[in-house]
C-alpha cells in the first residue's frame, strides 16, 4: 500500500458485519476504531482524530444522523460516511446534506466499503490543503504599508490600533479609492488573528445570486450551475478575518442572512437544510453614506447596528496634509524624479479618485516621461493645469473661459462673439488660436485646451473635414 492508512472510525451496531469489516481493513493495514454505538462514538472522537468515520444510520440509541449532526456541531474534522439498508436512500441523500460525503447500501462488498473510504480519505486531504493554500496565500501577501502622516491620518492609524484587537465586527466609511482595504488589512495585522485567513469579497462586481453563493456556498443541483457542492467565504474565512467590500451594494434580500451570522455565527449553504456554525470577524466597507442608505430603505436598520459597533473614516486625500508629497515619494520608482512644478500639480489637484487615482497618475508618468525626468508633459492636461500659474479650475469651465490665469488663451467673451456664430465655428477659432499661441506644439495646447491630446487630434480632423466639406459645397454652387 503505497498512501498511508486510514484513520478509520467504524460504528456498526450488528456485532457480527462491524467485526468483519474491522478485520478486513485491518488486514489491508488500515487503522480501525470500532465501536456499537453513537454516544461511545462522540466519546472517542472527541478524544483521537480520524480520517475517515463510517456511521450505521439505524442504531439504537443515537442514531447515525444525530451523531452526525453531534459531530458537525462539535466541528468535529473527519469525512463521514453513512451505511444505510435498502429502502433508506432518501435518508441517506439527507446526511449528505448535513455534511456526509458519501453513503453504502447494505449489505455491501468489503472492496467496496475499502474502495469508499479511500475516496472519502483523499477528498478529505484535498480539502484541507485547499483550505491551507488559501490560507498561505492570504498570509504571504506583502506587509500593509498605510503611508500618510496627516493628523487625520494620524488619527485613523490611532483608530486601527484600537479597534483592531477586539472581536467586533469594524465598518469603514471613505471615498472611493482612499484605502479602506488598506485599512481592514492593517486592522487584521494587528490583530490576534493575523496568522489566519483573510478573505475579501467585493458586494458591487457580483450579481445578486452570485454575491449569496460566494457568501454562504452552495449544495450541489441547487441552481443551474451548481454543478458541485460550494463552501461559502464564510466557511473559508472560518476563525479568520472576512472583509466584505461595498457593504451598502448588498441585495436587501441577503441583509437578514448576514445578521443572522453576525449575530450567533449560524449559515445554510443555498439549497442546504444544514446549519453551519462559523467565527469570523467582519469587516465591511462602504463608500456610501449607510445612515442615509437606512433612512431611504435601502439597508436593514438592525444590520447597520451591528455592523457599525466600531467605525473608522477614511479622510479623502485632498483633506490629508502633506499625504501627496508621502504617496509621491513611496510610489515614485527609483529613479524618477518629479519636477517641482509637478509636485505643485499634484498637490493642488483635488483627487476625486483619491490614492488609487495617484498612483495611476505616478504610474502612467513614469511610462511616458523621456527620461528620468517627470514634466507637466507627462501628466494628464486636468492635472498639468493645476501647476503654478493656473487656477487650478480649468477642466470645469466652458471652452469659451479655457484657463483664464493663462493670458496666451484668452478667448473671445461671450459679448465679443457674434450670436450668428455656430458653436463649431467658435470651437474651431479657439482651438486654432490656442494652436498658434502654443507655437503649433499640441500636447500644450490640449494642455490649455485642458483636453486630452488624442481629443485635439481628432477635433482638428474635423475642422480639416468640415473646410473640405465646405470648399466642395461652394463649388458645387458656383457651377
Ligand atoms: N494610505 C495608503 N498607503 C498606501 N497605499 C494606499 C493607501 N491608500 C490607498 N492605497 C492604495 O490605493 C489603492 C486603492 O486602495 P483601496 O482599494 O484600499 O481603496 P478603497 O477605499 O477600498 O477603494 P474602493 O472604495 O474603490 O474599493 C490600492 O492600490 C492601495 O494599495
Amino acid at each position: 500500500m503505497s498512501q498511508p492508512p486510514i484513520k478509520l472510525l467504524l460504528v456498526e451496531d450488528e456485532n457480527d458485519f462491524r467485526n468483519t469489516c474491522a478485520r478486513w481493513m485491518e488486514r489491508k493495514g488500515h487503522e480501525v476504531t470500532a465501536v456499537a454505538g453513537g454516544a461511545e462514538a462522540l466519546e472517542v472522537c472527541r478524544n483521537q482524530s480520524f480520517d475517515v468515520a463510517v456511521f450505521d444510520i439505524n442504531m439504537p440509541g443515537m442514531s447515525g444522523m444525530e451523531l452526525l449532526q453531534r459531530v458537525q456541531q462539535e466541528k468535529l474534522e473527519m469525512e463521514i460516511i453513512i451505511l444505510t439498508g435498502q429502502g433508506t436512500i432518501e435518508s441517506a441523500v439527507t446526511a449528505m446534506q448535513m455534511g456526509a460525503c458519501d453513503y453504502l447500501t447494505k449489505p455491501c462488498s468489503l472492496g467496496d466499503l475499502e474502495h469508499h473510504c479511500i475516496l472519502a480519505r483523499d477528498r478529505g486531504q484535498l480539502r484541507r490543503e485547499n483550505q491551507q493554500l488559501k490560507a498561505i496565500i492570504s498570509r504571504s501577501r506583502p506587509a500593509v504599508e498605510l503611508i500618510g502622516s496627516s493628523p487625520s491620518m494620524t488619527q485613523v492609524v490611532k483608530m486601527i490600533h484600537k479597534v483592531a484587537p477586539t472581536d467586533k465586527p469594524v465598518l469603514i466609511q471613505g471615498e472611493s479609492g482612499t484605502g479602506k482595504e488598506v485599512a481592514a488589512r492593517a486592522i487584521q495585522q494587528c490583530s490576534l488573528l493575523a496568522d489566519r485567513p483573510f478573505v475579501t469579497i467585493n458586494c458591487a462586481a457580483l450579481p445578486e445570486q452570485l454575491v449569496e453563493s460566494e457568501l454562504f456556498g452552495h449544495q450541489k443541483g441547487s441552481f443551474t450551475g451548481a454543478t458541485s457542492d460550494k463552501p461559502g467565504l464564510f466557511e473559508i474565512a472560518d476563525g479568520g478575518t472576512l472583509f466584505i467590500d461595498e457593504i451598502g451594494e448588498l441585495p436587501l434580500s441577503l441583509q437578514p442572512k448576514l445578521l443572522r451570522v453576525l449575530e450567533d455565527g449560524s449559515m445554510r449553504r443555498i439549497g442546504s437544510h444544514k446549519e453551519r456554525f462559523v467565527n469570523v470577524r467582519i469587516i465591511a466597507a462602504t463608500n456610501r453614506q449607510l445612515a442615509r442608505e437606512v433612512e431611504a430603505g435601502n439597508f436593514r436598520e438592525d444590520l447597520f447596528y451591528r455592523i457599525n459597533v466600531l467605525s473608522l473614516e477614511l479622510p479623502p486625500l485632498r483633506e490629508r496634509e502633506g499625504d501627496v508629497d508621502r504617496l509621491i515619494d513611496h510610489f515614485l520608482p527609483v529613479p524618477w524624479h518629479v519636477e517641482p512644478q509637478v509636485r505643485e500639480a499634484l498637490n493642488r489637484y483635488p483627487w476625486p479618485g483619491n490614492v488609487r487615482q495617484l498612483i495611476n497618475v505616478i504610474q502612467r508618468a513614469t511610462i511616458l516621461a523621456d527620461g528620468n525626468d517627470v514634466t507637466l508633459d507627462d501628466l494628464p492636461s486636468e492635472i498639468a493645469d493645476y501647476a503654478e500659474g493656473s487656477t487650478g479650475t480649468t477642466a470645469a469651465v466652458p471652452v469659451a473661459n479655457v484657463d483664464a490665469g493663462d493670458s496666451t488663451a484668452a478667448a473671445p467673451s461671450c459679448e465679443t462673439v457674434p450670436s450668428s456664430l455656430k458653436l463649431d465655428d467658435v470651437a474651431k477659432s479657439h482651438v486654432l488660436h490656442v494652436l498658434e499661441m502654443q507655437k503649433g506644439n499640441k500636447a500644450k495646447a490640449a494642455r490649455v485646451l485642458g483636453i486630452h491630446r488624442r481629443k485635439l487630434y481628432r477635433l482638428l480632423d474635423r475642422f480639416q473635414q468640415n473646410a473640405c466639406e465646405n470648399q466642395e459645397a461652394s463649388v458645387g454652387a458656383a457651377e
